[in-house]
């Protein structure tokens, strides 16, 4: 199946192509299980219908609902959110959801309300870069929703910048989010139609057999989106796709195996990367960003099998700052402020 294909047969999966029309406005009830919500505004929409933002009758709480016109994709998602349950939400970095209901044959799923997604807050400006102590926080909190997921055996198989959301404005708080395509691990199977470009891993593109490292693929994918502020391979044929994840430049190649490369496309270098992200910042330190480029190897894998698992992520010297030893840092409290510190020696 061609990529244009294959994200299709994933909307369809999603409930797109199944539109039951409901008619939600702002202002209607929606009567569940646990209290009625009233909509207050739409925050967003995707290939299942719409999330809005509620309040809970007789009380302030605020929830975002899941609005899912495909019954069969709302009860997917919620069958996978029951196995997730038992998991420390807020200690995993992961979406908490509160109930599950159906009003008017669709699927309602209530969800805590978070901020704004990773893609959203970099589109707003995505003329600067990220300073990498706020890299290095979000990445640990994903690294532990990933260790949380591989321990009870799920893979969330749709990381992207979409699904990131930051909890609150005041903090560094991240949530992996939309729980609709994940599937047991050993469910996994060459068929299942899983990721979308340009997060797909190199043994979905190939049809090779998968396991949950097709997530620390796609977190690799949003962190060098978030660090480069451009996604790192082409993704309009899966074809320069699959030649850009060898990750070497045309030139690297020759170097190494003495064939000349007859076509050159852009590539993106991680190396050349690492020059032209810490260039923009007054303090630097060139080890943090050789570390943050080593484990961003890491994670982009080609061959899964040698791909670095979330443990050993969270033991990476970027996240453990290892290398930093007795260096002053800058302490990352909000999204955009910073205070400096100084690593124990
Ligand atoms: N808990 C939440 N709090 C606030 N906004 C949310 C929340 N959950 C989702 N949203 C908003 O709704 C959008 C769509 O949600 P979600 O990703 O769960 O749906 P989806 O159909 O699976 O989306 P897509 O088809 O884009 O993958 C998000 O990108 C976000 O803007």
């Amino acid at each position: 199946m061609n990529r244009i294909n294959k994200d299709k047969a994933i909307e369809s999966r999603k409930g797109k192509r199944k539109t039951k029309v409901f008619k939600l406005m702002e202002g209607h009830c929606l009567d569940g299980n646990q209290g009625i919500y009233k909509v207050q505004e739409f925050l967003g929409n995707g290939s299942f219908g719409n999330v809005v933002k509620c309040t809970k009758l007789g009380s302030q709480e605020c929830y975002a609902i899941k609005i899912m016109n495909c019954s069969r994709a709302g009860q997917e998602e919620f069958e996978m959110m029951k196995l997730i349950k038992d998991l420390d939400p807020d200690e995993n970095h992961l979406i908490k959801m509160f109930e599950c209901f159906t009003f008017h044959s669709v699927t309602c799923i209530v969800y805590e309300l978070l901020d704004v997604s990773l893609f959203d807050s970099y589109k707003r400006d995505s003329s600067t870069r990220t300073h990498l102590c706020l890299i290095r926080v979000i990445a640990q909190q994903l690294l532990k929703a990933l260790k949380a997921l591989k321990s009870i055996g799920v893979a969330h198989c749709d990381i992207t910048l979409d699904n990131i959301m930051f909890t609150d404005p005041d903090s560094v708080n991240v949530k992996l989010i939309d729980f609709g395509l994940a599937v047991e691990t050993k469910k996994l199977s060459t068929e299942t139609d899983i990721q979308v470009t340009p997060f797909r891993a190199p043994e979905v593109i190939l049809g090779l057999p998968l396991d949950e490292s097709v997530d620390m693929w796609a977190l690799g994918v949003v962190l060098a989106c978030v660090y480069f502020g451009n996604y790192p391979f082409p993704s309009k044929t899966e074809y320069e796709t699959i030649r850009a994840m060898v990750l070497c430049t045309p030139e690297e190649y020759t170097e190494t195996t003495g064939q000349q490369v007859e076509i050159k496309n852009h590539v993106i270098n991680l190396d050349a990367m690492m020059h032209e992200h810490r260039d923009m910042f007054e303090a630097h330190d060139d080890d943090d960003h050789r570390a943050f480029i080593d484990l961003l190897k890491n994670m982009l894998e080609v061959n899964p099998q040698n791909r670095i698992t979330p443990i050993q992520a969270l033991e990476h010297d970027f996240i453990t700052m290892k290398h930093l030893a007795g260096k002053t840092i800058p302490i990352i409290n909000s999204r955009g402020a910073t205070e400096k510190n100084e690593t124990p020696a």
